[in-house]
């Protein structure tokens, strides 16, 4: 008997799988005081996409892909010296996120905070940067995989 042809399930099957891309970011703050209310305020270094980069012109925080052989400080260390010339000190990890993006692509992304680095920052690969403080985040048209965290920052829960 011949067997039925079954019908793709295009849910998924979407082609070649891609492997999970492990990813790390940094979260460089810096504490600015407020002369009025002699409070200070944290700001983080947010970073915008090139226009004909994959998902151009969204902000996300400096970082990138771990390299095989690489711990994920190690990495994020190097990006931040590829990316911005600095060489950062890595502190302590304070999200790890999984996300699927539309294109089949799913990131394992952790975030570490970096409150120490030497050098200057120098903008080397991005459409832009700028400090933004905490609370002011969600202003920025973020990467989709950065949303919750944005909102926890912004919110004062993980800082
Ligand atoms: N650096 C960074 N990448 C992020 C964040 N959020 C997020 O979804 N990503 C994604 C975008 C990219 O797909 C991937 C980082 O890869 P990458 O920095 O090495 O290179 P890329 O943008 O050229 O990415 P790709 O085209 O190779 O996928 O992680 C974030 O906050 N920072």
């Amino acid at each position: 008997m011949k067997e039925p042809i079954r019908k793709l399930d295009r849910s998924t099957d979407s082609g070649t799988p891609k492997p999970m891309r492990l990813v790390v970011a940094g979260l460089i703050l810096r504490h600015a005081d407020s002369a009025e209310s002699g409070t200070g305020t944290t700001e983080v270094l947010i970073c915008q996409r090139k226009p004909d980069q994959p998902m151009s012109l969204k902000w996300e925080f400096p970082g990138g892909k771990i390299e095989p052989g690489e711990t994920a400080e190690e990495a994020l260390a190097r990006e931040l010296d590829e990316e911005l010339g600095i060489s950062a000190t890595i502190g302590r990890r304070i999200a790890q996120i999984r996300h699927k993006y539309r294109n089949g692509g799913a990131i394992d992304l952790q975030f570490f905070v970096v409150d120490q680095f030497g050098g200057a920052l120098e903008n080397r690969i991005f459409n832009d940067m700028r400090w933004s403080p905490l609370t002011a985040l969600p202003e920025y048209d973020f990467l989709a995989a950065d949303l919750g965290l944005i909102r926890d920052l912004s919110e004062g829960r993980l800082l």
